[in-house]
């Protein structure tokens, strides 16, 4: 487990530990730290298109579509006629995040999901398992016949991204394939709201099943919304299993204003700590926010600017550790806002995975928390029960800057880890 972000000495972390046996890269689960998630296994298949070819196929700007699979022929061909498509990438949505923490944390996670039981070379599910890190432990897949989603990602003149969905057999995990061994020691499990747009389909109760698995062994779930028009359509069933559920809510604003009805995303978070611990709210432009519980006592201020929107002074107790609100006392709710790192990139590849980006960054923070509890639970870090190392602005900064990487590239997926060392940013960037 590598340290989210860098920081001075005082911190003690033990990262450099030798280790006596070899490493091995499938989950221990009782002597690994991880945290496990379940997804729709998708490979993006990424096409550059005008607004008129979204149109002709009926397809919403800016949101998961799904098609099915004449549609999703049509327009594949279409592409390839017109020699569209640029790239293959692997996708899904908590693909991306599990690879992107193992990347980040330099850990290991465990994906929940089905896979071809076999697969030609240079084949989409080929593509998949190459481009996804080695510490993403894929044992515990489920084999199906044919293929794994597709998601032809059509990328229009201003950088926005939307999606075809041809679902092929991503659908068909079923509960049997859940173990609830990897999910109940587990640092965090994480998982989307888009299987629930399947309901006919094994992939849901097997979601359903885990959520249960989670909540029985006190494992936080952190729960990502997906797209717009699936919160409008499922909001009823979303809200009940948040309530139930969910401790870590992670949204963009139009997700967030769908769930909530709040078009301002202080007041959307605001409404949401009614049901969750914790919410990451992406607001693109306007940056991120990250809201969420601490212990009144305990609580401390920021020195940084005080902020002000539709909540007054809303950052003031930004300095805080998030917490749990049932490990509270007396829980205070804290909002933590900021701008896009360095304004954002100079140029913008591709936004696909931004959003899932700076929520591998939460989780690193999380599970570092669960990697230190247990390597060192004397510290004062413990003397209460956080929900993450850092503190909420802290936690800001490192996902704001993961944020910024995925949109400087053109895939959803980090290549390598963030430099050691950060010459652009100030040094207080990290070490506060
Ligand atoms: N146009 C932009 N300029 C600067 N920063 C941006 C821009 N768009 C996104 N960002 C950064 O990326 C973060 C996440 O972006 P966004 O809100 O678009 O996520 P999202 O819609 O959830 O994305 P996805 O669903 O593709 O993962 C923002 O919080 C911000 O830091
Ligand atoms: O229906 C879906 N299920 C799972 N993942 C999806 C779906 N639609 C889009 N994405 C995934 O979201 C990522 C960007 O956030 C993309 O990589 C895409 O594969």
């Amino acid at each position: 487990m590598k340290f989210p972000g860098r920081r001075k000495l005082r911190h003690y972390f033990p990262v450099a530990v030798d280790k006596t046996s070899l490493p091995r890269l499938e989950v221990q689960p009782k002597a690994d730290t991880y945290i496990a998630g379940l997804d729709e296994t998708i490979v993006d298949v990424i096409a550059e298109v005008d607004g008129n070819f979204l149109e002709r196929y009926g397809i919403r700007k800016g949101l998961s579509n799904l098609v099915n699979s004449e549609v999703a022929t049509a327009i594949y061909e279409e592409l390839v006629n017109h020699n569209r498509i640029s790239d293959h990438f692997a996708g899904g949505t908590i693909g991306n995040t599990l690879h992107n923490y193992s990347v980040l944390a330099d850990d290991k996670s465990v994906l929940l999901g089905v896979m071809s039981q076999s697969i030609q070379l240079g084949s989409p599910e080929y593509h998949y398992i190459c481009h996804t890190s080695s510490k993403v432990d894929m044992n515990h897949l489920q084999a199906v016949p044919g293929d794994i989603g597709r998601g032809i990602t059509l990328i229009t003149e201003d950088g926005e991204r939307t999606f075809a969905i041809a679902p092929g057999e991503m659908d068909e995990l079923t509960p049997e394939s859940i173990s609830e061994e990897i999910i109940a020691n587990s640092a965090a499990f994480v998982t989307c709201a888009y299987p629930l747009r399947h309901a006919d389909k094994p992939i849901k109760s097997s979601l359903l099943k885990c959520l249960d698995y989670a909540s029985k062994h006190n494992v936080p779930v952190i729960l990502t919304l997906g797209t717009r028009h699936l919160v409008e359509e499922y909001r009823e069933e979303i809200t009940d299993i948040i309530k139930r559920h969910v401790s870590v809510l992670a949204m963009n604003e139009e997700e967030a204003s769908a769930l909530t009805g709040h078009d301002n995303p202080l007041l959307a978070a605001e409404k949401a700590l009614d049901w969750v611990d914790m919410v990451l709210l992406t607001a693109g432009p306007e940056g991120l926010y990250l809201c969420g519980y601490t212990e009144s006592l305990s609580r401390r201020e920021t020195t940084h600017p005080i902020k002000s929107g539709a909540i007054a002074d809303f950052n003031q107790w930004e300095f805080s550790r998030p917490k749990r609100k049932k490990d509270c006392q007396t829980p205070v709710k804290v909002f933590s806002h900021i701008d896009p790192y360095m304004g954002g990139p100079e140029k913008i590849r591709n936004t696909n995975g931004a959003g899932d980006g700076a929520l591998s960054a939460l989780l690193h923070d999380i599970a570092a928390n669960h990697f230190h509890r247990i390597e060192v639970p004397n510290s004062s870090k413990h003397h209460e029960r956080y929900l993450a190392y850092s503190s909420f602005a802290q936690i800001c900064k490192y996902a704001n800057r993961v944020s910024y990487e995925i949109l400087s590239q053109n895939s959803p997926r980090l290549s390598k880890g963030l430099p050691e060392r950060e010459d652009s940013l100030e040094e207080s960037y990290w070490d506060r």
